[in-house]
């Protein structure tokens, strides 16, 4: 899209008063400022007047002033991580920079195209159910020369109906939070010639042993969650240049609404003084939920004083049948059970530990309310390296043990109120509740660094099937 603008002349103060109205001034030295931006950015673009037609007209090519930029998120609900840090970055997007971004949050293999990719879901869930033949499928396709290649027969394959579901958003800036959402799209971009046009960055959603396919050279930016997944992504032969260290990408309602733990709990109707325990096992309520629950409900009772030391919020993700089973039953202590909760920050602000599998969402956002963890259980491969992650920075602690877990969890609320406060303290000392801005923030960077929009020719003519 190109704006045009009647005399040469005008074009300064027009061109400030389209600033103006969009981005709510501009200083002297060419910053503008945003009304919903607290900080002060420098993306101020000096090109208007290179773009003049033979009849003296000026066009002010996509200045940024004229329309949002295009942001594609690509994702894939294999597990709830994914979506929630696509949503959390949107929704970062929105609080620091309003409209100038539009903002895609789209799994584009399930919506245009066929297996296995549009079925990945599925596939998922069944294999981390079996839990052997995930952790085969994990470690046999991590040799780059294995996944790679068979990636790259499937992009081709797929390559029309990738090109029409990446073009239909005719995005400026593509984001990869998912493993397998890098060589595809890339690849495209390569056929297309796009690839100095458009930005790609992957945001890694996983803290530490995660998948090879997370680390592609051609990307722009690859954000890494933590340290440990920096060097792997050194070590997989990204530069220095591309990594950048911020944290898991958290949605910002875990950081910028913060109420209290006496509000919390009148609002969701708990025990306004027992100490109270979260249990869950990530958006698919997986792991030994009901059996943990079960023992729970007998050790946080005081058989002794005939009253209950504690109390118990189970949720239960997307398993409905864990959730009426566990409502069905009859409980000693005060029991609330849930089922797909979406003000995940009101549940943990509440309570005073959790019990998780290893899932990095989930451990992310617990370190940020500071709730010591118990870690019972892990998906092979990518949740493997985030048990060391919480026990040796003392933030929590491992076992697969329903009633390890127990017993755990009634000292902390006993004899051990000590251990809770200082594991809470090592929780919130690990946690980066900035990371989602840090990244937007960088990304923002990065389109400055451009310049202008590219010009990108978004058409349907120039087919890439009729390159490859
Ligand atoms: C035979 C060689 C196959 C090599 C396959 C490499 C790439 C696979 C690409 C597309 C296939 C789509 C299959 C759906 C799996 C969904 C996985 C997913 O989304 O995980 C998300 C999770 C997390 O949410 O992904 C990861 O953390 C790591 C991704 C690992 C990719 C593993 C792919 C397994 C493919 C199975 C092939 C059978 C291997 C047999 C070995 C003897
Ligand atoms: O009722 C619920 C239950 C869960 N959640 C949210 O769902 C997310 C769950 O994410 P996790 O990363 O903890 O776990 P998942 O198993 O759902 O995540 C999947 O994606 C991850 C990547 O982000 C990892 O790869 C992980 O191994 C894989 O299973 C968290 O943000 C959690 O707050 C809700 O919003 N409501």
């Amino acid at each position: 899209m190109v704006m045009k603008v009647a005399s040469p002349e005008k074009v300064a103060s027009i061109t400030e008063k389209v600033w103006q109205r969009v981005y709510g001034g501009i200083n002297n030295n060419g910053y503008y400022y945003h009304h919903h931006r607290k900080h002060r950015r420098r993306c101020s673009y000096e090109s208007e007047d290179e773009y003049e037609d033979e009849d003296g007209t000026i066009q002010l090519m996509q200045m940024g002033a004229e329309r949002s930029k295009n942001v594609l998120i690509l994702m894939s609900d294999t597990g709830g991580g994914h979506r929630a840090s696509a949503e959390a970055i949107r929704e970062a997007f929105r609080i620091e920079f309003g409209d100038e971004y539009r903002i895609y949050v789209k799994d584009v293999w399930k919506e245009y195209t066929g297996w296995p990719l549009n079925d990945m879901e599925r596939s998922y869930k069944f294999m981390v159910k079996h839990v052997q033949l995930w952790k085969v499928a994990f470690h046999s396709t991590s040799p780059r020369w294995i996944h790679s290649s068979y990636l790259a027969a499937i992009a081709s394959y797929y390559a029309k109906e990738v090109e029409a579901g990446l073009m239909e958003y005719k995005p400026d800036i593509i984001i990869s939070v998912h493993p397998l959402m890098q060589h595809i799209p890339l690849s495209v971009l390569k056929w297309k010639s796009l690839q100095k046009k458009v930005i790609f960055v992957t945001v890694i959603t996983d803290l530490n042993t995660c998948h090879p396919t997370w680390f592609h050279p051609r990307v722009n930016r690859c954000y890494c969650p933590s340290k440990e997944v920096a060097k792997r992504a050194l070590y997989d032969g990204l530069e220095e240049s591309q990594i950048q260290v911020f944290g898991l990408p958290i949605r910002p309602s875990f950081v910028r609404a913060v109420l209290s733990k006496d509000d919390l709990r009148k609002e969701l109707e708990l025990h306004p003084d027992l100490p109270a325990v979260l249990l869950m096992g990530g958006g698919e309520g997986m792991g030994p939920v009901k059996k943990t629950a079960m023992v729970l409900g007998e050790s946080l009772y005081d058989n002794d004083q005939g009253k209950p030391i504690g109390q118990l919020i189970i949720i239960c993700g997307r398993n409905k049948a864990l959730a009426s089973t566990l409502e069905s039953l009859e409980w000693k202590i005060p029991v609330k059970v849930r089922g797909f909760e979406t003000q995940m920050e009101k549940w943990m602000g509440a309570c005073d530990c959790i019990i998780t599998k290893a899932g990095p969402g989930t451990i992310a956002e617990a370190l940020i309310r500071g709730l010591p963890i118990v870690l019972n259980d892990y998906i092979p491969g990518q949740e493997k390296g985030n048990v060391p992650y919480v026990v040796d920075n003392g933030a929590g602690v491992f076992t697969r043990s329903p009633k390890a877990t127990a017993r755990i969890v009634s000292e902390w609320f006993s004899t051990k109120t000590d251990e809770l406060k200082r594991m809470s303290e090592n929780a919130l000392k690990l946690a980066q509740p900035e990371a989602v801005f840090d990244i937007v923030k960088d990304i923002h960077e990065l389109a400055c660094q451009r310049g202008p929009l590219a010009n990108i020719p978004y058409d349907s003519t120039s087919s890439l099937t009729n390159v490859i």
